[in-house]
């Protein structure tokens, strides 16, 4: 397919599925201390990656709607709304009970499920993404939050234990951090966003979000969730420039905890503004090159297939995507020739269209940007070893494989997070484990091959570079109960189920002498007081 069949691929208006079609929604509001405030300064409007052609011919974003550009003014009232309602740690979401408070998410998942509809449609207009990987980012987040609630009630029976050593009896606890700071990314902008802001939220943080923005406008109905299902000031929204509400808000030095799904320069950037950058927490998913290594016994079938799941699930943009491949010289061409074969086969086409596998990309300048990578490792000998990779029509960009790609090339080092993969040859395995070790990211790697000798002796040196590595599968973030975190620029802190909500949360205790006397105090407070005063956070 080429640059004219991409171009036909776009729809007008009258194309677009009836049940797929969108009004532009104008957003005038947001959520600020229990709220939705009014607004009418500056607006940014929405483009959609999916283009329509105009009269003219040319093919243009479709404006999908608009949404508030706040500035630092609205940024502070966020922060003081979240910094009263935590009001260290006396506000009455931080004093909830744990009960109360999974009744509250109760409540919001309710009402967030009536919004389902909207919400997919708008992350397929607003990133481009196939509607059954919209669907998806959708119940996973529904399913992210169920399962967070149940892992809660178990942490929470659990702290009724005492611990009893060196004649001290003490009950463990957690405790909340304070205030919170949110930010997700463009290409899980519902799912990335929620998998910390839940967590945050059930153990009695107050928060601050911003929403991405690529992925804005889909979060706008279910503010009105948030509103009406936790106490006020406990969720406020930030929307505007990131320039313009973020330095009031981290130089204030009362945000507690960094959230950020995205890139380490924003989160180097985002760190440096706190005046007390050693007493804020953070809690990051950044940069990644995952790599994975095709060893010479490998199953070529298996090592294709999730290799294309790895590379090019949602356009290769995803921080778990495998980003550079190393095939071994003795099957390097037959690896290639397999694989480029299976490349050439996704469907291109517009998020709704059936079987779509290749859609619009979100960000304008990426077309650019990786004609530009391609160009550069032609540049050093480099060639599209696919028919038609490369191929671009506006937002729509046909996957290349690249090869041989070398050290010095952007796309040996660079995270390209888009639809070009890097193929590099090896002779031994040294070479990619120097090429772990000498690599800014850790997030995950790939290792295919069947002898499990071989396999064995290249775990050890990598799950020392990487935070997991995948057996004869892709690289990825799921099940959800996994710990999902990465070494170097890659992360900080760990996410899942289970670790978000330690994460979010401080371990502390309280104690006494281990007698009857204060044995019984102990007791009396937890078995009688658990639902008032003492109730917030029994938990290991
Ligand atoms: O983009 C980063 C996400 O954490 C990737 O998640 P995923 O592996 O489930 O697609």
């Amino acid at each position: 397919m080429n640059s004219q069949q991409l171009t036909s691929l776009f729809p007008t208006e009258d194309q677009i599925p009836v049940d797929y079609r969108i009004e532009p929604i104008h957003q005038r509001e947001y959520l600020l201390n229990g709220e939705m405030r009014q607004w009418h300064g500056a607006v940014s409007d929405v483009y959609s990656p999916v283009c329509i052609p105009s009269p003219d011919g040319t093919l243009q974003r479709k404006l999908v709607g608009s949404f508030p550009v706040t500035g630092p003014t609205e940024a502070v009232e966020a922060l003081d709304a979240a910094v009263g309602a935590y009001n260290n740690g006396r506000g009455e979401w931080p004093q909830m009970s744990v009960a109360a408070r999974i009744g509250c998410m109760d409540t919001f998942v309710g009402k967030m499920l009536e919004q389902k509809k909207l919400v997919v449609n708008l992350i397929m207009w607003e990133i481009g993404k196939n509607l059954a990987d919209a669907t998806k980012e959708f119940d996973r987040t529904v399913s992210y939050i169920y399962d967070t609630i149940d892992t809660l009630k178990t942490m929470d029976r659990n702290s009724s234990r005492f611990r009893i050593e060196e004649g001290i009896i003490g009950q463990i606890r957690r405790s909340p951090l304070g205030v919170v700071l949110a930010m997700g990314p463009f290409n899980y902008p519902l799912n990335e966003t929620y998998t910390t802001l839940i967590p945050a939220i059930l153990m009695g943080n107050t928060i601050l979000f911003k929403t991405p923005k690529h992925g804005s406008l889909l979060h706008y109905p279910l503010l009105e969730a948030f509103r009406t299902s936790f106490p006020k000031g406990v969720v406020n929204s930030l929307y505007g420039r990131g320039a313009d509400v973020i330095p009031p808000v981290m130089q204030s030095g009362k945000v507690n905890v960094l959230t950020l799904i995205g890139s380490s320069r924003v989160a180097d950037q985002l760190q440096r503004q706190h005046p007390k950058l050693n007493r804020l927490r953070s809690i990051m998913s950044l940069d990644a090159k995952n790599a994975a290594i095709i060893l010479p016994d490998a199953d070529l079938n298996v090592a294709v297939s999730e290799c294309l799941l790895g590379t090019l699930s949602f356009n290769g943009q995803r921080c778990t995507a495998i980003k550079i491949i190393w095939a071994h010289r003795s099957i390097a061409d037959k690896f290639l020739a397999q694989f480029g074969s299976e490349v050439s086969k996704l469907k291109p086409g517009m998020p709704w269209d059936a079987g779509v596998q290749i859609t619009p990309l979100p960000e304008p300048s990426k077309p650019d940007y990786l004609a530009d990578c391609i160009r550069d490792a032609e540049a050093g000998g480099a060639s599209i070893m696919n028919a038609g990779g490369g191929d671009v029509s506006a937002s729509l960009f046909k996957p290349a494989v690249v090869y041989p790609v070398k050290e010095g090339m952007k796309l040996y080092r660079e995270e390209q997070f888009g639809p070009i993969i890097p193929v590099v040859v090896y002779d031994d395995v040294e070479e990619f484990i120097e090429y772990l070790i000498t690599d800014d990211h850790g997030m995950q790697a790939s290792i295919f091959g069947k002898d499990t000798a071989e396999i064995a002796r290249l775990i050890d040196p990598l799950v020392n570079l990487v935070s997991r590595v995948n057996i004869n599968a892709q690289c990825q973030r799921g099940p959800d109960t996994f710990p999902f975190t990465g070494r170097k620029d890659s992360a900080e802190g760990t996410l899942s189920v289970e670790d978000a909500l330690r994460s979010f949360s401080i371990r502390s205790a309280v104690a006494t002498k281990d007698t009857a006397a204060n044995k019984a105090i102990l007791n009396d407070i937890v078995e009688h007081h658990k639902s008032e005063f003492l109730s917030t956070n029994f938990i290991f």
